[in-house]
């Protein structure tokens, strides 16, 4: 899509609350891995297992994806390990944050019975544990990028005979011959200077489309592929009919609970013009300090079932199984807890204070959304209806996790940390006060009824009851912006969009390549896993072409 880098959307409206949702992705080549936060996490293997003996897709079981993590990938952090790419073209580090305060959270992750683990992409790791995080960051602490990885300018001038690369133009349509049902060709829109204009790109061989879970299905909706209902009302004659383009939207659903640190130990420092300076002169000329970092370094993932609902202490075995195990589907966690220190309302600014977030996120939520095309234009966005919360179901671990982190946080206020961490944004709020600071109302609160809006005691995760924390979830939810599974991988075209080689049911010679299609959204980020999917794409068009006649052409 042309324009900025990235853009804002505003999704649907919640179903409890009146509240908008802004949705951003990045406009770049490199997609959203431009403006990601960087984290590189591929989901453990019970994920992939998961997705083999739910789905029947046995071609993506743990044993068949590792070794396309390990392809795309150069774990600069992990130098020995044998389970980590070492050759790949994605450059990732470890960047633990320099804040005083991670010893302590270790400490109170502990308590809670949580193992620590120096890799979060280690395949043996236990399923539920404190982790260390890898980033996307280059050695001069700068963003590598899926297009620094595999389309730099290098790499363009290298290949300038055989590769065209079309920048600021929007995908409107595919062209589909009508007799072979073959995918022969893309339309592409730019804006001229005077006007609008039109261009045909001729496939030779095959289309691969890769805009990403909000932008592949209305590329295929505007080209006769979708629900026959929709593409009707809209006028588009029906090249193949499938019910499931635009549906089963995941996405992993956050709720923030935030304490008060001193400014040095979170990323709020930043805000003192004289430390910014300073960091961005290190960064600049030595590549280092906070402004070479992500925003977290560090997680908690868990599995809900395997927490104890009395003492949230983590339960290595239950019902006679080992709740540890990796590779178990029955252990995929459903819950990670990332630890951000800076304040994590994404849109809304309430740095009346230096704040570190116990970021709850449901990783595999019960709740599905969808997404229409509005018009037939490629410039309108389609109308978005977000999953977040909207399956009751989601509930019962959201609570849970929301239970945890405020364990975790009284726990980390007395693990000797020497500085007062009281929660201030959590279950208990002023509801009026969030109301207007999520809801329809733009105008900020001045800082006076801001604090009016804070917690002035700790609340206690054993006593508050699901109704506060339900009431506090459904006002404070926010995307983690990794949408997903809306061309969905499937054995029968009747629920799904493509097959186990990423071919689209219906249609010759046309492949989707992102993280729309995921069956089901993976614990882990979502970055290293839609890498993973991009690079066994690419040997599957090897391997379908390297016979053909047609190759010679
Ligand atoms: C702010 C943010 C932070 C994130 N942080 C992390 C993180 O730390 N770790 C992680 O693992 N994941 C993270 N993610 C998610 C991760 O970046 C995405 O899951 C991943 O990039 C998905 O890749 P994709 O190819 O499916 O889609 P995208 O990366 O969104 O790429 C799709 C591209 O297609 C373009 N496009 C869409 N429609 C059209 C059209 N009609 N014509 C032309 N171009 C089109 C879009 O503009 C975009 O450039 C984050 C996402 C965001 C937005």
């Amino acid at each position: 899509m042309p324009g900025t880098a990235a853009v804002k959307h505003l999704s649907q409206l919640s179903k409890v609350v009146k509240r908008k949702l802004s949705l951003f992705w990045g406009e770049a080549l490199g997609g959203s891995t431009r403006i990601n936060a960087m984290v590189l996490t591929r989901g453990p293997p019970s994920n992939y297992n998961d997705w083999s003996q739910e789905y029947g897709l046995k071609d993506w079981a743990w044993e068949r994806v590792e070794p396309y993590f390990i392809k795309s990938e150069n774990a600069i952090g992990h130098p020995k390990a044998l389970y980590r790419g070492h050759r790949g073209p994605v450059e990732n580090r470890q960047m633990p944050l320099p804040f005083s305060c991670y010893p302590y959270i270790e400490i109170a992750a502990r308590k809670l019975g949580f193992p620590i683990y120096d890799d979060c992409n280690n395949p043996a790791a236990g399923a539920q544990g404190y982790f260390s995080l890898d980033h996307t960051i280059s050695a001069s602490g700068r963003r590598f990028s899926a297009y620094q990885a595999w389309l730099n300018k290098d790499v363009a001038i290298a290949r300038k005979s055989h590769l065209t690369v079309c920048t600021g133009v929007t995908v409107s349509k595919l062209e589909i011959d009508p007799e072979s049902r073959r995918a022969v060709g893309v339309r592409i829109h730019g804006k001229g200077k005077t006007s609008d204009e039109d261009y045909r790109v001729k496939a030779r061989r095959e289309v691969v489309l890769c805009a990403g879970a909000i932008g592949t299905p209305p590329i295929l909706m505007r080209s006769g592929i979708g629900p026959e209902d929709q593409l009707d009302q809209l006028g588009i004659p029906i090249v193949q009919e499938s019910s499931a383009v635009g549906n089963n939207l995941m996405d992993h659903i956050s709720v923030p609970i935030m304490c008060k640190l001193p400014a040095r130990d979170t990323i709020h420092s930043l805000y003192n013009p004289l430390v910014f300076i300073w960091q961005l002169i290190l960064w600049i000329f030595f590549g280092r300090g906070l402004l070479a970092h992500s925003s977290t370094s560090s997680t908690i993932f868990a599995r809900m079932t395997a927490i104890d609902d009395t003492t949230l202490q983590v339960q290595t075995s239950r019902d006679g199984i080992d709740t540890m195990d990796p590779m178990n589907p029955q252990n995929v966690p459903d819950v990670e807890i990332m630890v951000i220190p800076v304040s994590c309302y994404l849109d809304v600014n309430v740095t009346t204070h230096p704040l570190m977030t116990w970021q709850c996120t449901l990783v595999q939520p019960f709740s599905k959304g969808s997404l229409r095309l509005a018009t037939t234009s490629p410039e309108h966005f389609p109308e978005v209806i977000h999953p977040l919360l909207r399956d009751d179901r989601d509930l019962v671990p959201m609570r849970k996790a929301i239970r945890m982190s405020l364990r975790l946080g009284q726990e980390f206020a007395r693990s000797g940390y020497p500085h007062p961490a009281p929660v201030l944004y959590g279950p208990g709020m002023d509801l009026q006060y969030l109301d207007s600071i999520f809801g329809f109302v733009t105008q900020l609160p001045d800082k006076e009824e801001d604090k009016k809006g804070e917690i002035t005691e700790l609340p206690d995760w054993q006593t508050i009851s699901d109704k506060t924390i339900d009431e506090y979830a459904h006002r404070t939810y926010q995307s983690s912006l990794h949408y997903a599974c809306t061309c969905r991988m499937s054995l029968d075209p009747a629920d799904g969009v493509v097959d186990q080689r990423l071919r689209v049911f219906g249609v010759e010679r046309l492949r989707i390549a992102d993280a729309s299609v995921f069956p089901k959204i993976p614990s882990g980020h979502t970055m290293a896993p839609t890498m993973m999917v991009a690079e066994r794409c690419a040997d599957f068009i090897k391997e379908t072409w390297r016979d053909k006649e047609s190759l010679r052409i």
